[in-house]
């Protein structure tokens, strides 16, 4: 049984452009997928299918083997917004935020895991912007999902930022088999990190190892190598 099938997907907002045309994937369980693709490319699309927010306009989407038309088990899937959508003044703290999703025994283990403990007090609009993807992760881990959709959680941050997250990212799909689908623009964090590359504008343009996504993500950016086979 796959966790995510995408069967011949569509989709149209307006009835007449498809912004999704026949995407076909299947993702295991515990696989760590990128994915890539220029902006207006339909990966945010995809993800909103997957949460059950739009529906496909053609062919399915399966969530754990079950046609998403009827998936009820929504806390079987966490998800990873770029950033909390809050007034400027929004006053909660980290441990007042984690407590809408978690016990106190979990928000403990949540904040050992991510190393947010020492600024579990501290009101969440001051933190840094890996601070804040950090706790966002936290929320979505709180209730044991089994797939994890992330959307772009490295925008933004500086290396070593980028590299924690990651590296938790990898921890949870490799060592507590966790499916993570992950959004981003950064290539090289990508080709480095994950199981699996799902290079996407509008239809599918590569499924498979990182090591040989490279040309066919050159190709669909339009970046074209200073030297190739040794010919400038
Ligand atoms: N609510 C909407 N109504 C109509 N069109 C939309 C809507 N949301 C997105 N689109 C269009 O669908 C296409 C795909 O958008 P989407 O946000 O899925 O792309 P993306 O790959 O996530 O892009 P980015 O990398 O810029 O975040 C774009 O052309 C966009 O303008």
């Amino acid at each position: 049984m796959y966790v995510v099938e995408a069967e011949n997907l569509s989709f149209s907002y307006d009835g007449k452009v498809n912004t999704l045309e026949n995407v076909n994937f299947k993702v295991k369980k515990g696989e760590f997928i990128g994915i890539v693709g220029p902006n207006g490319a339909g990966k945010t699309t995809l993800f909103r299918i997957i949460l059950g927010f739009l529906k496909p306009t053609g062919g399915k989407v399966k969530l754990f083997g079950t046609d998403i038309k009827h998936f009820k088990e929504w806390n079987r899937i966490g998800y990873v917004p770029q950033k909390l959508n809050v007034e400027q003044n929004f006053p909660a703290t980290v441990r007042e935020l984690l407590s809408l999703v978690a016990g106190r025994e979990r928000i403990k283990d949540i904040a050992d895991f991510l190393h947010i403990d020492f600024y579990i007090d501290r009101q969440f609009l001051k933190l840094s912007g890996g601070q804040q993807q950090l706790v966002l992760l936290g929320m979505a881990i709180a209730s044991e999902p089994e797939l994890l959709l992330l959307d772009e959680p490295t925008a933004g941050l500086d290396i070593h930022a980028q590299m924690h997250i990651t590296q938790i990212l990898r921890e949870l799909s490799t060592n507590e088999g966790k499916t993570v689908l992950m959004i981003s623009h950064d290539l090289g964090l990508v080709l480095k990190n994950v199981d699996k590359v799902l290079c996407i504008n509008r239809s599918v343009h590569y499924y498979g190892e990182p090591d040989e996504a490279l040309d066919t993500i050159e190709e669909l950016f339009g970046i074209r190598r200073g030297i190739k086979n040794g010919t400038p």
